[in-house]
């Protein structure tokens, strides 16, 4: 019977042991009586190329310790333990993410067929996420594409759902997992043949359930450190080969695997139902009849293994199936040496007694389940040989693990223990303290009250604002509508809304102010009407590219950012101009039909365009005007265009500038109908020629327009609209909407100062975690309440030049993230635009996207409002507003901070807050003070 454990971990993943090399792995396989062992971790790649050094392949997809080590480690193995130990590939990756509106938190063991399989895995995931600084990676990928993408590159991969009943981390746990396997993975539902069963969960439990036959069911000890080795275990009696445990895993007949060791689920953490910190532990009935909270703080319970199998089981409890196969409960063996000496099971008496059991009987394994009684009451006296049956029997005394709290497993009774006193060889007085567990009185707390949940409060309804702006014909419309109000709703509806009237839907023509936008608004268009999804949705960019090219016959040749910017610096150099005014200024002249360059910048202008000329190109500033110029100057053309639509909506209207402007009055004279929509509050793109003014003037730049005002707001709570209303009260405008939060009161926004940007990355990176609920079970049994999940959570800036400190933190927390607008190192994976993660973006890219958390960083002077290095400083109107639309974009949490010192473009110093706090009420926002860790550290040792 060869003994497989296929889930560890190296030291490269968090909380391990230092020890966990391949050395010290085959040691203590050799000392638990392991014969084949999952090499644990080999997403890292430093792990990996560990692995590579010191394992040997032995031709089957399966390795072993290259012989020079195992002979000069042989000494170190008690003599009856010795025997071989093979590796396969394994590993086991976090995946984090919503599915069903649910954040998902899900770990699945892989194992890899061979290096080059493992090596094509890293490689793709590498492209994904962060597979460097954990050994168990987090990814915000859905498990099914991950399944996919391990299919993709090794077809023979074995891919089992780990511990799938922890309550956190797992396919079925009762906080984040799925109520069936499909709903996890799907179409790949076929390519799962095994489960894990975890230690909260034995055999006998997942038999209830009948969706469950058709798995194999494995144990494996999930171990940390080397000691923990084993602790579960499967007993195979297949060949120690990578191919032969595939066959084991999925063949039907059963052969292969003949059953597993398994921890008496009681002493998993996760076994029964609680509150740790209220020391309540509850049986399922209990938790039931309480209506699943806690009867001391009346917060959700922690509902463990038992329950959640109880919930989804549809057979009684001790069913058992046809050719069940055997597994065996064991307690490790220093937990019974333990109790035969009543001392710790970490204590230098019980490790020198198993020494001794080791070097006399065998490996642990052998001890526990299979060496004679006699054999063990010879070496370790007669308590030992009783303590090891009854464990064989199953006569054991059980307390409940739960919320995270190891449960207890005693083989004597406290009266028998005072019996046995200085009976045998190995016992010692010292009696354990186990902490007693306080069951509190069974009251009944008030029930919380509901949440508002915004599905609810949504519907498909339109408010009647926006109906009226959906329904309005005639006249041209411009709404005013404050942030969250359904902009998109409403523009969505509208299109959809003329397409069932009659309108031929390529008449129809959206305009949106981004590429993403459009594409986002074209997904939505073909949800709300099959015909919807031909309306041309398009930018103002693609739009004068197209009219263009039709104008001159030909493609056009665009001059790349790059080139642009060569070319500029070289002319900027010739006239001696700054290179970055010069850019700007270029760009702020190109917003206009006919541009009149003034003095300072006319030589470089006329450079500039006869170079552009020469090369026969254009720049991406040139798309609208030069279409516009165009249109004005062939008469067909303009003819053309303007017959081309019936209808032109646009959204974001307040950043249109003149030559936008321009270029939608030609496609409105034939008649089209125009609807504009947007928020003048919310105009950031002065630098290029847009202005709230321009909104201000659409009834003269379209004369008998009607106007409609949108004041409902369906994101913010109420708090975050406040703290971010006050901000604009300092510019005032007669015209401004008051708006009114529906999504009730929320919480206030958070303001936080920090030492240094580093110090401010590492509390943004505390706190995602903390609005995750937690990465890792360390921080869920900290108590975090989050459930969000990364794509919910958005960290925004001034500059660029911000997010490397905030990728680092977040890094380092194993945070999956992205950082918008940033050239991806490496080549990008098919998954990518399917992966969820933290965003990381300037405040400019952020405009017009929501989530539930938004963090605004660098609420400093000389940030916001910007102060170039050596130029004029950003307009304080346009920088307010851009804060604005940042602190808008947050639904339920908003964060605020800054670093009291900063270096930028190499000059450091202190730096105060932001001027523009000063506009947000006192009051508004609540002043988080954040201890330095060090001093957090000074108060730990006195508390
Ligand atoms: N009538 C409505 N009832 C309920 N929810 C609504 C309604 N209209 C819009 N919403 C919701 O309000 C949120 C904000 O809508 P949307 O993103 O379209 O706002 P917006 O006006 O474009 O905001 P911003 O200008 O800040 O970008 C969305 O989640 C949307 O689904």
């Amino acid at each position: 019977m060869l003994i497989a454990d296929l889930h560890i971990h190296s030291s490269y993943s968090r909380a391990t042991a230092k020890t966990l090399n391949p050395e010290n792995l085959w040691l203590a396989a050799q000392r638990k009586g392991i014969g084949l062992l999952g090499t644990g971790d080999f997403t890292h790649p430093v792990w990996l190329q560990e692995l590579e050094q010191k394992l040997v392949e032995t031709g089957d997809g399966a390795y072993e310790l290259n012989p020079e080590s195992a002979r000069a480690l042989a000494a170190e193995v008690p003599g009856p333990c010795r025997a071989p130990v093979r590796f396969l590939l394994s590993g086991e990756i976090s995946t984090i993410y919503k599915r069903h509106g649910v954040t998902r938190k899900v770990h699945s063991l892989i194992l890899a067929p061979d290096f080059a399989a493992a090596r094509r895995i890293n490689a793709r995931l590498d492209r994904l996420g962060n597979i460097t600084s954990d050994g168990r990676p987090i990814l915000g990928l859905d498990t099914r594409d991950l399944l996919e993408l391990c299919l993709d590159e090794a077809p023979e991969v074995i891919f089992i759902p780990a511990h799938i009943w922890t309550p956190w981390f797992s396919l079925f746990g009762s906080k984040s997992g799925f109520d069936a396997l499909e709903e996890c993975f799907d179409d790949l539902s076929g390519h799962i043949h095994a489960l894990e069963t975890g230690l909260s969960s034995d055999p006998a439990m997942n038999w209830r359930l009948s969706a469950l036959d058709r798995y194999k069911l494995v144990s494996n000890s999930d171990a940390h450190s080397p000691a923990k080795l084993a602790r579960e275990a499967n007993l195979l009696t297949c060949e120690p080969t990578y191919p032969a445990l595939a066959h084991a895993l999925s063949s039907p007949g059963g052969e292969g695997l003949a059953g597993t060791l398994e921890f008496f689920p009681h002493e998993g953490k996760y076994h029964l139902d609680g509150h740790r910190k209220c020391g309540v532990r509850l049986e399922p009935s209990e938790t039931r009849e309480l209506g699943g909270l806690c009867p001391v703080c009346g917060k959700p319970l922690t509902v463990g293994v038992l329950s959640r199998v109880e919930d989804l089981a549809d057979r009684p409890e001790g069913y058992l199936p046809p050719n069940a196969p055997n597994f065996e409960s064991i307690v490790p063996l220093n937990e019974v040496v333990g109790e035969v000496m009543q001392r710790g099971p970490a204590t230098k008496g019980v490790t020198q007694a198993v020494e001794q059991l080791l070097a006399e009987v065998g490996p642990e394994l052998f001890i526990l389940r299979q060496a004679p009684l006699e054999e063990l009451e010879r070496v370790g006296g007669p308590v030992l040989s009783e303590a090891v049956r009854r464990m064989r029997a199953g006569e054991v005394v059980l307390e409940g693990g739960f919320d995270g709290e190891f449960g207890v497993v005693k083989l004597f009774t406290p009266q028998e223990r005072e019996q046995l006193k200085g009976q045998g060889s190995l016992w010692r007085e010292a009696p354990s303290t186990r902490r007693q567990l306080k069951k509190k009185a069974l009251t009944k707390p008030e029930p919380a009250p509901p949440l508002l949940s915004l599905a609810e409060s949504t519907g498909d309804r339109l408010n009647p604002e926006q109906q009226q702006a959906v329904a309005h014909r005639g006249a041209p419309l411009i709404v005013r509508a404050g942030p969250g109000a359904g902009k998109t709703r409403v523009l969505v509806a509208r299109a959809a809304g003329l397409v069932e009237e009659g309108a031929a839907p390529g008449r129809v023509l959206m305009i949106t102010f981004t590429r993403k936008a459009a594409e986002e608004m074209a997904g939505r268009l073909a949800g709300e009407h099959p015909a919807a999804a031909l309306v041309k949705v398009s930018t103002f960019h693609a739009l004068g590219r197209e009219i263009l090219a039709q104008a001159l016959g030909r493609e056009l040749v665009i001059l790349g950012e790059t080139e642009r910017a060569a070319l500029i610096k070289e002319l900027a150099a010739r006239f001696e101009l700054r290179p970055s005014w010069a850019e700007l200024t270029l760009t702020r002249l190109k917003q206009q039909v006919h541009p009149e360059p003034e003095a300072e910048i006319a030589p470089l202008w006329q450079a500039y365009e006869s170079a552009l000329a020469e090369r026969g190109a254009l720049d991406l500033d040139d798309l609208v005007r030069r279409a516009a110029l165009a249109l004005e100057e062939s008469a067909d053309l303009a003819h053309t265009w303007g017959a081309r639509f019936d209808h032109v909506l646009v959204d974001e209207y307040q950043d249109s500038n003149q030559a936008q402007v321009s270029l939608l009055k030609f496609l409105l004279a034939g008649g089209a109908s125009l609807a504009a929509i947007g928020d003048p509050d919310q105009a950031i793109y002065g630098f290029r020629g847009a202005s709230r003014e321009g909104f201000l003037r659409f009834a003269q730049d379209f004369p008998g327009a009607m106007g409609i005002g949108l004041t409902r707001n369906y994101r913010n709570g109420e708090a975050i609209l406040q703290a971010a209303q006050g901000l604009l009260a300092s510019d005032p405008d007669p015209g401004r909407l008051s708006l009114s939060a529906q999504a009730g009161p929320g919480v206030k926004p958070v303001w936080a100062e920090l030492t240094s940007p580093k110090a401010e990355a590492a509390w943004v990176a505390a706190k995602i975690v903390e609005l995750t609920g937690g990465l890792d079970s360390r921080q869920v049994e900290r108590g975090d309440a989050g459930e969000l999940a990364p794509r919910d959570i958005a960290v925004l800036y001034r500059l660029h030049a911000q997010a490397a400190p905030l990728a680092q933190a977040l890094a380092q927390a194993g945070i999956p993230f992205q950082v918008a607008g940033q050239e991806p190192l490496a080549e990008t994976d098919p998954l990518d635009f399917k992966a969820q993660r933290v965003s990381l973006m300037s405040m400019h890219a952020a405009k017009g996207l929501e989530f539930a958390a938004v963090f605004v960083v660098g609420v400093e002077e000389g940030l916001l409002p910007y102060q170039p290095p050596n130029g004029e400083p950003a307009d304080l109107g346009e920088e307010r507003r851009l804060l604005y639309v940042a602190m808008t974009r947050a639904g339920q949490s908003l964060f605020l901070s800054r670093a009291k010192a900063r270096s930028l473009f190499g000059v450091g110093g202190p730096r105060a807050a932001s001027p523009l706090l000063g506009d947000i009420p006192t009051g508004a926002l609540r002043t988080e003070r954040v201890v330095s860790r060090r001093r957090a550290r000074q108060i730990d040792l006195f508390a």
